[in-house]
């Protein structure tokens, strides 16, 4: 898939902007502050799965503003289709594909994907569990719009049963009642857990084999899900266990006033070479793990979709090493990825590369087309 042309009006410090993109790599290129990362973060919204970097819609509306909106030409499945999304008026969010509103804005994903990969992506491997779920999250909803679907639906129940242990420790629930909101929320924890762990069964080879590249044979990755209570082998029996945990916790989860156990508690646990690769990893293995589980997401959406998903990197360029900056390059363009990069400098490309790419330089909102 490939974006041909996007036009944004009044998103962001861009008042209004229309330009056409190269198929392979893009490059936007400008001192800090300018525009760079809020060009990319409008290309990620179009894949469905929100801003990047957690912005609320609000904050990316033009100051002075009442809207914002993004439309776009993407090739997808070998058929031109227009996207569109826009913020804010009467109607407050929308999607739009070939000009048929879309019942939720996720399925955008349908369409477009994208991977982001930025400087905090590189401390996945030390971040917190939260940090990594949340990749797990992004990636997998990114290939099933129906995974964000059960996903947003747990968060939400496990939010409102919070609320409620609350209240029964003010004695304005009752057991009963608590009861009921452990049957709404086991089936969603079950579902949500069965689709990580498919998930991750699809993912873990791809990340094993391009670790083992990275580090020449000389490591091994592996990844493994940690879930907050014991998982049986047999799937059919999750729902009691989960069940149970959920009861065996109840007098902590009340005094705590906060559900304890489930999917929003596990974390994924990467090993080298059997050793927990949080403690034990260097900083440079732990950056090598953290690249190779993104080069995992690409190659999983391109399972999945048959087609690569767009890859944003925001600012690592200059995070990563000449050599891994390298391998991540020639790894993208050797699959005909295309690829945007936001940089304040050309210095971390090779000639030939810059050769190859569209060069954007942004300035206080303002773009211009450069050649090398
Ligand atoms: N809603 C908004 N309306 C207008 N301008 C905004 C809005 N949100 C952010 N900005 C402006 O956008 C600029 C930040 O742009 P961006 O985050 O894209 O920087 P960047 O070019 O990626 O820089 P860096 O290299 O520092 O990451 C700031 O000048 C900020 O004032």
């Amino acid at each position: 898939m490939e974006i041909q042309a996007i036009e944004l009006a009044h998103f962001r410090n861009y008042q209004g902007l229309q330009i056409n993109f190269t198929p392979g790599v893009n490059i936007f290129v400008g001192a800090n502050g300018q525009g760079k990362t809020n060009l990319l973060e409008s290309i990620a919204l179009l894949s469905g799965g929100g801003s990047h970097r957690d912005a609320r819609d609000a904050e990316m509306v033009q100051w002075q503003e009442e809207y914002y909106r993004i439309k776009a030409t993407v090739r997808s499945d070998g058929q031109s289709v227009a996207l569109e999304l826009a913020f804010g008026g009467e109607r407050r969010k929308l999607a739009k594909v070939n000009g048929r509103k879309l019942r939720r804005i996720a399925e955008l994903s349908e369409t477009l994907n994208t991977v982001v990969f930025s400087p905090e992506d590189l401390s996945l491997v030390k971040g917190s569990p939260a940090q990594r779920r949340r990749f797990l999250d992004r990636e997998l909803s990114q290939a099933s719009p129906a995974y964000g679907d059960v996903l947003s639906r747990y968060a939400r129940v496990v939010t409102q049963r919070n609320n409620l242990l609350r209240r029964f420790r003010e004695g304005a629930v009752t057991a009963a009642e608590l009861e009921l909101w452990d049957d709404q929320l086991a089936p969603l924890a079950v579902e949500l857990l069965g689709r990580r762990l498919d998930g991750l069964a699809r993912i873990a080879p791809y990340a094993r084999q391009i670790y083992r590249g990275l580090s020449r044979d000389r490591e091994q990755l592996e990844l493994t899900y940690r879930s907050s209570f014991p998982l049986p082998e047999d799937r059919l029996r999750w729902l009691e266990v989960y069940r149970a945990a959920l009861k065996d916790r109840r007098a902590e989860e009340i005094a705590r006033q906060s559900t304890l156990t489930g999917p929003h508690r596990d974390d994924l646990q990467l090993f080298l070479n059997g050793r927990d690769a949080r403690t034990y990893g260097s900083q440079g293995q732990q950056r090598s793990i953290a690249l190779s589980l993104k080069l995992a997401e690409i190659a999983y959406i391109h399972q999945i979709k048959g087609e690569y998903p767009l890859v944003l990197l925001d600012d690592v360029m200059s995070e990563l090493d000449p050599d891994r900056r390298q391998q991540l390059l020639a790894e993208l363009e050797s699959k005909h990825i295309q690829v945007f990069i936001t940089t304040t400098h050309l210095h971390a490309f090779l000639p030939e590369q810059l050769g190859r790419a569209g060069i954007f330089r942004i300035q206080a909102g303002q773009l211009s087309r450069r050649s090398e």
